[in-house]
């Protein structure tokens, strides 16, 4: 196995000082550990997410400079996200979205109804089409940018994840788009695609023997990405090193969009 880098944080500290952002999905997994980097790094944050127990939780877990406050909302509610946004944008400006919240069940595509479709495209393209619209007048006025969170391989297939790859191939379009798009705007757009993250949801999803031993088969590197790896490619991108940085599909995975991904190994599945 290769060796873990124990501390993936680079950016000095006050990087992201004055920093205004929005983090959707900012109660657990890879929202929380954006929005705990970000406001070490000085930002000021809104989480976005539906249960106010975790979205407080994240911020009593906050240490540093920056700031914290949370609205509770379902971004599949695309009126209501918007209008979430459009309040943080007039009372203090945004220079950062970071649209993270999303997920799926895994199924084979003969089994996914219409339904089922639909709710996993809702939560992880049209949500973010219509929030980052929502973002562009006031992303505009501080030349601010976009994270998308998407995922390792997108560009290749998963088993048992057509919607959501559809879905995130629909992302990784709108983010190039808009990034050709908006440049004139200064506002830049770009994805990062996490290999395997164990976080508690894949936990509840995935079983030991997948979590614990296929992974590894899964990723060149033999590891799982740390959400702290994450976080920190995601407040580079915010920060001024990121500046000439759009519609780009960074994949922070130990290779596995390389190899085979935990999610093109039909023995993850059986
Ligand atoms: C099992 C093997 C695992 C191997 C793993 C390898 C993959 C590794 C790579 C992983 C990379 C990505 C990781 C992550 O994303 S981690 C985060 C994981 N957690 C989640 O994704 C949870 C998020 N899920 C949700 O929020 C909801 O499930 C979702 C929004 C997707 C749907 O919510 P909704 O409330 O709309 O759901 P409903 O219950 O109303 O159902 C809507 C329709 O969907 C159908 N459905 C639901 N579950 C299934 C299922 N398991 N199989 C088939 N269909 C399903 C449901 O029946 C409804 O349709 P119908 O009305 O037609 O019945
Ligand atoms: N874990 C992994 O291996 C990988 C994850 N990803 C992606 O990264 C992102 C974060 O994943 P991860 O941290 O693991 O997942 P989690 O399930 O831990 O986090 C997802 C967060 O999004 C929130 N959320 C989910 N649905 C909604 C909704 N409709 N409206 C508002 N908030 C919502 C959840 O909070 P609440 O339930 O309170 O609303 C939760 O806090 C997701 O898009 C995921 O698909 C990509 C690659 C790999």
């Amino acid at each position: 196995m290769t060796a873990a880098t124990t501390e993936p944080r680079v950016l000095a500290s006050g990087t992201l000082d004055g920093l205004s952002a929005l983090v959707t999905g900012a109660g657990s997994g890879i929202g929380r550990a954006v929005t705990q980097r970000l406001v070490q790094l000085g930002a000021h944050v809104t989480g976005l997410g539906r249960h106010e127990d975790s979205l407080k939780e994240t911020g009593d877990l906050l240490d540093g400079p920056g700031g914290y406050d949370h609205r509770v909302c379902d971004v599949r509610d695309t009126e209501a996200a918007a209008a979430a946004l459009v309040e943080v944008g007039e009372s203090r400006g945004l220079g950062l979205l970071v649209n993270n919240a999303g997920g799926q069940f895994f199924a084979k595509a003969l089994d996914i109804s219409v339904n089922g479709w639909n709710s996993v495209l809702d939560l992880n393209l049209t949500s973010i089409f219509h929030l980052t619209k929502a973002a562009h007048p006031y992303l505009a006025r501080t030349h601010g940018s976009v994270v998308n969170l998407s995922l390792s391989g997108v560009e290749r297939g998963g088993m048992g994840m057509a919607h959501s790859i559809a879905a995130r191939a629909g992302v990784l379009g709108l983010t190039r788009t808009l990034a050709l798009e908006w440049a004139t705007d200064g506002i830049r757009i770009n994805c990062v695609g996490p290999g395997t993250v164990l976080t508690h949801a894949l936990n509840d999803e995935a079983s030991d023997h997948v979590l614990g031993n296929l992974v590894h088969k899964a990723t060149p590197m033999q590891r799982p990405t740390p959400t702290a790896d994450v976080a920190e490619l995601v407040a580079f991108l915010a920060s001024p090193a990121g500046a000439l940085m759009t519609g780009q599909l960074l994949q922070i995975d130990g290779g596995a969009h390389l190899g085979a991904g935990l999610h093109m190994l039909p023995e993850a599945y059986r």
